[in-house]
């Protein structure tokens, strides 16, 4: 699968640009704030229907515009598959597949796999646990709708457990059987949500470090602890144990919705003690990692975004990486780098086509 051509009106810093693209490897290169973020952006836009570094809709609208188009051809399994997002200030964004506009957008999701690597991926290392939740569910939804449900009853039930909870302490009273049936039908959800995530890690584990290794070069040992209270103890237990302390801070403490992922590099964590170049390829390979187990589950392998991609990397990994995208295994790959020279260097050890687009 492919991406032909992309048309774009209106979005963010272009007023309008056609790019004519390569099936393999498109380069888009130019000075800071040029634009080129922006483009690998509107594709991840018609992919998934939003922006990937701006959810707000109506913030991805030119300043001064009233709307934006974003239009591309996919090739897929030989068939052409235009995409087109669109969205007007004070309208809700709508969603076309070959002229057809999707009743949900949700729809959409999946037919076009996407990967992005950006140094705006540095917050799954610093940010709080939700944003590395995001990334494990929407790794695992991807390829498993009862889990993706399962998640949507999970947090329903949630928000009315801990309404329960505010209703309780608003009104002074505590009624332990009404909170008792949300329990009951949060546990098996509970113990369903922790069981795919403790599977989808061990198969996801050996991928990623085997990527880390490769652009390392090194024996430099990193892992992902998936911290859970589950792994000790029932779900029916801990709601139990928790009961006082939900009443006190009328909310659920306990639950996945608290699992965290724990990032290491020789055994310690990341965050603290990973170099920026560490940080930057544990995060490449994460993503590598989704890539690898996305074409696997779905058997399309995804568009691949390189944003900034040289970055903070030494040339040693630099050249690792792209030794390793070089490959049968990838597919198309949109990179986006502020020097010209540097980027076509690279793109010519390859033995791939490309185009290099200078915004
Ligand atoms: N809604 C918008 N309307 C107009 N301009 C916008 C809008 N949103 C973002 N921009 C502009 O887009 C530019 C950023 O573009 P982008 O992030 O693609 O740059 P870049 O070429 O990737 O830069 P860098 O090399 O610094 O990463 C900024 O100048 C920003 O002001």
């Amino acid at each position: 699968m492919h991406l032909t051509n992309l048309h774009l009106i209106n979005y963010k810093s272009f007023e309008a640009a056609d790019f004519d693209l390569d099936e393999r490897i498109n380069c888009f290169v130019g000075n800071n704030g040029i634009g080129k973020t922006n483009v690998l952006d509107a594709i991840y836009h018609l992919a998934l229907t939003k922006s990937y570094f701006n959810p707000i809709t109506v913030q991805n609208i030119k300043h001064g515009e009233e709307f934006f188009v974003i239009s591309g051809e996919f090739l897929k399994n030989e068939q052409v598959e235009k995409i087109t997002v669109s969205a007007k200030r004070g309208n809700k964004k709508v969603v076309k597949r070959n002229g057809k506009i999707y009743d949900k957008l949700s729809e959409h999701i999946g037919l076009i796999p996407v990967v992005i690597i950006s140094p705006a991926d540095r917050d799954l290392i610093t940010e709080g646990s939700d944003t590395r939740r995001k990334f494990l569910d929407s790794v695992i939804s991807l390829e498993n709708s009862v889990y993706f449900n399962n998640l949507i009853k999970y947090n329903k039930l949630i928000q009315q457990r801990n309404a329960l909870l505010k209703y309780f302490a608003a009104n002074r009273k505590f009624d332990s059987a009404a909170l008792q049936v949300y329990d009951e039908q949060l546990i098996p959800l509970v113990k369903e949500i922790h069981l795919t995530r403790v599977e989808f890690l061990e198969q996801f584990l050996p991928i990623f470090k085997d990527f880390y290794a490769q652009i390392s070069s090194s024996s430099e040992e990193v892992t992902i602890h998936y911290k859970s209270d589950l792994h000790n103890t029932s779900a029916a237990q801990l709601f139990t144990q928790a009961q006082q302390k939900d009443m006190h801070l009328q909310y659920t403490s306990v639950g996945v919705h608290k699992d965290d992922l724990i990032f290491t590099l020789q055994d310690h964590p990341i965050k603290k003690y990973g170099s920026q170049g560490q940080q930057k390829s544990f995060l490449t390979a994460l993503k590598l990692a989704q890539f690898q187990f996305i074409k696997e589950r779905s058997g399309v392998t995804p568009i691949l975004l390189l944003d900034d991609i040289f970055d903070k990397l030494d040339e040693n990994r630099v050249s690792q990486l792209i030794n390793m995208v070089n490959d049968d295994r990838f597919g198309q790959i949109f990179i986006s780098d502020t020097h010209t020279d540097r980027t076509e260097a690279v793109i010519k050890t390859t033995d791939q086509s490309y185009k290099i687009f200078e915004l």
